[in-house]
């Protein structure tokens, strides 16, 4: 169902197939071939942000996933005591090497496509804090559940950078125009509590039962007739996929030419900085 622009480029073979359990440095798949339900756990220390090799990494693996016939959703979560995914790595915007930049940020497209696109039916367990990047990765599946006391959102304008439009679009989909505008300006990170409240998760329970809720709640997907389930997805979709998909190579020089900016470099090694003293307080 993917459609084939989605498929020109042959992710990385990393991954590795034991049966019906799949390992990367970075990634823990298991498949349960009674339900059809994988579980993809994200495991690349300390914060699970996403550099190349990860965003490569996490493609691959749903693409295999994607082939497995008896696979038909996959929940998302982390093994990374309390963080999801911390965003993107910082470190491949700050003073970068110009030609990995561009593979990155063509990395981070076809893992996005690869995932909002994808057939399977998906839920994100959110087990810990999920800002920018680790947002997009949990908007960008079918259904969410959170744990509390932790926060999702669209951070970018803290770090002096901005959210780039198919995360805007992935957000409006979610939340709507407005609750996305001040947002995205304000560079809001909601607590799960508030996250319910404005339908940027769906469901909140406790660290502890979020990968029975997940199992739970997938059961729901994965009885749905597999390619009325898929087709009402794309419905939902494809205008939004066509619309980066159609714009890739600009949008990479685009990212490129915004991330070399001086005044960009310094907002990113200021950021980088704050974090650093935060964690010596
Ligand atoms: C015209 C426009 C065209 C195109 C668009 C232009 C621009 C592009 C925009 C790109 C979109 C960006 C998306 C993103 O995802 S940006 C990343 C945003 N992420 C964050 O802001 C999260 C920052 N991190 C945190 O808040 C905390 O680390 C977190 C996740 C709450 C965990 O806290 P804690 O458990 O206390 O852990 P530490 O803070 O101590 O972190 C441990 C360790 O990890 C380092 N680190 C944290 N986050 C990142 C990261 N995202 N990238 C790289 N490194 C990270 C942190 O510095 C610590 O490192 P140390 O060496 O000190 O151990």
């Amino acid at each position: 169902m993917a459609s084939s622009i989605l498929r020109r480029f042959i992710p990385r073979k990393t991954t590795w197939m034991y049966g019906q359990r799949m390992m990367s440095s970075t990634i823990d798949v298991s498949v349960d071939e009674q339900t059809g339900i994988a579980l993809m756990k994200m495991k690349r220390k300390p914060v699970n942000s996403l550099n190349l090799e990860f965003l490569q990494d996490i493609r691959n693996t749903i693409v295999t996933l994607e082939q497995n016939k008896k696979c038909k959703g996959l929940i998302l979560t982390s093994d990374v005591p309390k963080i999801f995914s911390a965003g993107i790595d910082i470190l491949e915007m700050y003073q970068p090497n110009e030609e990995r930049l561009h593979n990155f940020w063509r990395a981070l497209q076809d893992m996005w496509l690869q995932l909002y696109m994808t057939p399977l039916a998906t839920i994100a367990a959110i087990n810990g804090h999920s800002p920018a990047g680790g947002c997009l990765i949990s908007i960008s599946c079918d259904y969410r559940i959170m744990a509390p006391n932790y926060t999702i959102g669209l951070n970018e304008t803290l770090l002096g950078i901005v959210a780039p439009f198919w995360f805007k679009d992935a957000m409006c989909n979610t939340v709507g125009y407005r609750e996305t505008e001040i947002a995205l300006a304000l560079g809001k990170l909601y607590s799960t509590d508030e996250a319910l409240q404005k339908g940027l998760v769906d469901e909140v329970v406790t660290s502890e039962q979020i990968m029975e809720a997940a199992q739970r709640k997938m059961l729901e997907y994965v009885k749905i007739p597999n390619m009325a389930r898929a087709m009402s997805k794309q419905l939902m979709r494809q205008e939004t996929a066509d619309k980066l998909c159609s714009t890739q190579d600009s949008d990479v020089q685009n990212f490129v030419n915004f991330c070399l900016q001086d005044k960009v470099q310094q907002s990113l090694g200021f950021y980088l900085e704050q974090l650093k003293k935060r964690k010596s307080k």
